[in-house]
């Protein structure tokens, strides 16, 4: 199954975004979801192409944002795709069922329609607010994502539930007490400077629970 955490690259340009992917899989991240906005095709696919490299090399999954067409021409694990990007079928199409497919929800509702439409996992959130993304959705809170886990648990729907927006270690185990076991993270691996040391507490508290 796929890593509990899930690293959302961050960077104004190539060198500080692989700057940041590099560091983040030297010290044990074993997902990383390339997000570069607001760049020529030919910066995205040069960043592209040493990700993949990079991720090859960590044996790490690689996923990327929005461009549906960059995954498949550079055979990346595949895409997350939020409301307003391509629909989860017509990509599910266009790469095939080998590829990961990640879903943004923002709702319960959400969830059951992206699940539908035959996404691998969800992202969920934002659960705080946060500074990363300029169009946040309504903010869940801890409340929210208890909401949500109880209904998903009533109707037993079963799919990868990553929490997202605005996690810290300081929230994280409250955020796990409504059921949460999986986190997609920018911010607070990127300005980390003991990543090493944060990814191992974000990696015990997420997989605590593991029944061996
Ligand atoms: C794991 C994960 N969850 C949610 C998002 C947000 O995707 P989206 O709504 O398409 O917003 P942008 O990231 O494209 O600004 C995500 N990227 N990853
Ligand atoms: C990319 C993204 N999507 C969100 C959503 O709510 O859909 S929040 C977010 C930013 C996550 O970065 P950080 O861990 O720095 O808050
Ligand atoms: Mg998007």
């Amino acid at each position: 199954m796929y890593p509990k955490l899930q690293y959302i690259s961050q960077g104004k340009t190539i060198e500080e975004q692989l700057y940041n992917i590099h560091q983040a899989l030297d010290a044990g991240c074993e997902w990383i979801q390339m997000r570069f906005k607001n760049q020529t095709e030919k910066n995205t696919f040069a960043l592209a192409e040493s990700v993949k490299f990079l991720c090859e090399e960590y044996l790490a999954h690689f996923i990327i944002n929005d461009d549906v067409y960059l995954a498949q021409q550079i055979a990346a694990d595949g895409v997350h795709l939020g409301l307003t990007d391509m629909k989860i079928t017509e990509a599910r199409t266009f790469l095939g069922t080998t590829k990961i497919i990640g879903a943004t929800a923002n709702t319960f509702e959400d969830i059951v329609f992206q699940t539908q439409n035959g996404c691998d996992y969800i992202g969920l959130g934002p659960f705080q607010f946060t500074e990363t993304k300029e169009k946040l959705s309504p903010i869940l809170g801890i409340e929210g994502y208890a909401y949500i886990f109880n209904k998903l648990k009533a109707e037993d729907i079963q799919i990868p539930i990553y929490a997202i927006g605005g996690i810290t270690l300081e929230n994280i185990e409250s955020l796990i007490t409504t059921g949460v076991h999986r986190v997609a993270v920018s911010g607070m691996i990127t300005k980390s400077s003991q990543k090493e040391k944060l990814i191992q507490q974000l990696n015990e508290k997420l997989y605590a629970n593991i029944i061996v």
